[in-house]
């Protein structure tokens, strides 16, 4: 097989996520695929020095390789090994279209909730994040689907932002990794009169904290050209999709001078990007469980909740769900990864037919 080395060298395309995939294996589980752990999605801010700075680069590289120029002579034994693993991958996590009839079945007489994550789940991962926009039609199948079943968006973004992008005010949202919890503005069948009311932000204490390091890196970045901090209210996302590679060290040292004087924030690596946020106890998995309780499921044994998402960050969801032994937690992704999902979907196109299929299945069986 061609290595990611070889094929940068000759200018062939690294697909993003085959590649994280060659650099990840050895670390993680032998012939196994992206891991999510902490340990390589959690940078240690403490200290300093080049080693340290080194260390993060290696692991924004590890989780976000550059792709290069493609030579299609090379592409098909790359293709071709993508996809023995993957299908092999997909053995353990099947797919949630093709494997319709099995999710159903599971959920039969219970409650089904919805919960989705936004970036790569439902629109597609873009260069720009003030561009990330969401279909109508992908709209609309959210739409349909929260007039079935209880449904939330659960998102790395802040939670206005993410509003603006999906534009339903019959959901509830989870902005900020779940540090932004509100109810519906407009209430459905499935949402109880007292939906409006729901709202917790566990991290509102940190909001002046948040704001100062936003203008430090701000400041600190702008010679980073390509570089995009943005602010997600309770948390902060700086971007490196489109700085140059040879600059991943200058901003990952810019972003360690700030950070190392504020030791009660942490930072996990994303997509293309450097997420900080609190170092509180809370995340997706606990936004989730938040949001069970507010819709009156906290201890029911008839609910199915489904959790839908592409990064890191919902693996804490996907947990809590294996943990809890409840629902079901579907990754989407276009490679094999290491996950605590029990089910996938390739791309948010798939996350739109499930939706629909799940709202024929509804309407088919009340
Ligand atoms: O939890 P999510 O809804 O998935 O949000 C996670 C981050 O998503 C956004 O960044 C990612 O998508 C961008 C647009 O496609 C892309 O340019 C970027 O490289 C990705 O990391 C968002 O901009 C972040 O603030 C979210 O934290």
């Amino acid at each position: 097989m061609v290595s990611v080395a070889e094929m940068r060298k000759q200018n062939v395309i690294v697909p993003e996520e085959f590649a994280i995939t060659r650099v990840m294996a050895a670390p993680s589980r032998p012939g196994l695929a992206v891991s999510c752990k902490k340990m390589f999605s959690q940078l240690d801010i403490g200290g300093g020095g080049t080693g340290r700075i080194g260390a993060w680069v290696d692991s924004m590289r590890a989780s976000s390789p550059t792709r290069v120029k493609a030579v299609p002579a090379l592409a098909p034994s790359l293709t071709a090994s993508r996809d023995q693993e993957y299908d092999g991958w997909v053995e353990q996590h099947p797919s949630a279209l093709s494997n319709f009839g099995d999710v159903v079945a599971a959920s039969k007489e219970k409650r089904v909730v919805l919960f989705l994550d936004y970036d790569g789940t439902l629109s597609p991962i873009v260069d720009d994040p003030d561009r990330a926009f969401m279909s109508d039609s992908m709209r609309e199948a959210v739409r349909d689907a929260a007039r079935h079943f209880p449904t939330a968006i659960v998102s790395g973004r802040c939670r206005d932002k993410v509003f603006s992008f999906v534009q339903l005010r019959e959901l509830y949202y989870a902005g900020s990794h779940g540090m932004d919890i509100r109810g519906p503005v407009k209430a459905t069948k499935h949402t109880k009169a007292k939906a409006k009311a729901v709202s917790f932000q566990p991290a509102s204490e940190f909001l002046p904290m948040i704001d100062e390091v936003y203008k430090a890196l701000v400041e600190r970045t702008k010679s980073i050209q390509g570089s995009k901090v943005e602010n997600n209210t309770f948390s902060l996302s700086v971007h490196f999709r489109c700085v140059e590679e040879k600059k991943w060290s200058s901003l990952a040292e810019q972003v360690r001078s700030v950070l190392k004087d504020y030791p009660k924030l942490r930072l996990t690596l994303g997509r293309k990007v450097l997420e900080i946020r609190p170092s509180i106890k809370w995340d997706k998995g606990k936004a989730l469980e938040f949001l069970l309780e507010s819709l009156g499921f906290a201890h029911c044994s008839n609910v199915f909740p489904i959790y839908i998402g592409d990064d890191c960050t919902d693996e804490d969801a996907f947990e809590v769900l294996r943990d809890r032994e409840q629902g079901l937690g579907i990754l989407v992704s276009r490679c094999a990864k290491e996950t605590n999902a029990s089910y996938s979907l390739r791309e948010p196109a798939e996350v739109k037919e499930f939706l629909r299929r799940l709202v024929e299945w509804k309407k088919q069986t009340p």
